[in-house]
């Protein structure tokens, strides 16, 4: 088993999957996207086939194909490529779980299994557990977005005891709003050398006094850079320079979260004045 490997932190960009005009991959711009995300936004962790990812969505070979060129593409350029392997079937799960492992990824992410739902704590480790198993050598992360799933079973519930279970077990996603779960899981589970990532960029400077060690994200794959910013000045303690950058960002997500379905970008229009969000003119500091 490789563990215990490097600890997943800091922020992991879930990865959007490039289509062409007639909705096949665009496989050609996976190699690109990496270097923008290492050079332009200081990004060097990804999560594929997530929400973001439209991993759901895809059939099962095209889940294989994309983790397969991340991996590739990113080989000693990205620290760590998790791959999202949930699905309705266990058997697709395990089959993309065995997958990750050949391929060389370095961790899998497993949702709640979202139609047929597990009723109970139990019933869900057991899924995963039974996931886990087809990948003993690759770190586990739960990925709970009860938003999405409709599995409001509790993290913190979820946490009790999983390392007896799985094993491999290394940490958790977190895709939700409930800081009271997510405080619970950290503060319940300090012996431990958990992974907590949060999942809502918006509010990432709240997760991070909690006790977040990291994030994965939509928006971390173009505002990385301003992220890791207000990363730096939280580690440093200077929390109204934190609290300046989180302000610009969520600035930038309300602009998109009210625009909804008008988001809309012609080849010669910025879809919002960026520049004027992001830049140090309006970052009163
Ligand atoms: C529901 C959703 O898509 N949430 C995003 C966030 O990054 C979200 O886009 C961001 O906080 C803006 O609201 C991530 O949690 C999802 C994610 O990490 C993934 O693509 O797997």
């Amino acid at each position: 088993m490789a563990f215990p490997k490097k600890k997943l932190q800091g922020l992991v960009a879930a990865t959007i999957t490039p289509m062409t005009e007639n909705g096949e991959i665009n496989f050609s711009v996976i190699g690109q996207y990496v270097d923008y995300l290492v050079k332009e936004q200081g990004v060097k962790n990804i999560f594929v086939n997530g929400t973001t990812g439209e991993g759901l969505s895809l059939s099962i070979s095209e889940r294989r194909q994309v983790a397969e060129e991340w991996v590739t593409k990113g080989k000693d350029k990205l620290d760590q490529v998790v791959i999202h392997v949930g699905a309705l079937s266990l058997k697709e799960s395990q089959e993309l779980a065995q997958h990750a492992a050949e391929i060389g990824a370095d961790g899998i992410a497993v949702i709640a299994p979202f139609f047929l739902k597990p009723w109970t704590k139990d019933i869900l480790i057991n899924f995963l557990k039974e996931v886990a198993a087809a990948a003993p050598a690759l770190p586990f992360y739960y990925y709970h977005i009860p938003a999405l799933t409709g599995v409001k079973i509790r993290a913190e519930e979820l946490l009790d005891g999983i390392q007896d279970k799985i094993p491999t077990f290394q940490g958790l996603k977190f895709s939700d709003t409930d800081l009271l779960d997510f405080g619970q899981c950290v503060d319940q589970n300090r012996q431990q050398q958990f992974a907590f990532l949060f999942g809502v960029d918006e509010q990432l400077l709240s997760a991070l006094v909690m006790g977040a060690t990291g994030a994965v994200g939509s928006t971390y794959n173009y505002l990385g850079k301003k992220t890791n910013q207000m990363l730096e000045a939280f580690e440093r303690k200077d929390l109204s320079l934190a609290l300046n950058y989180q302000f610009c960002i969520q600035r930038f997500i309300n602009f998109v979260v009210k625009l909804g379905k008008k988001l809309k970008v012609s080849k010669n229009q910025r879809a919002l004045p960026l520049e004027d969000c992001l830049s140090h003119r309006t970052l009163n500091y």
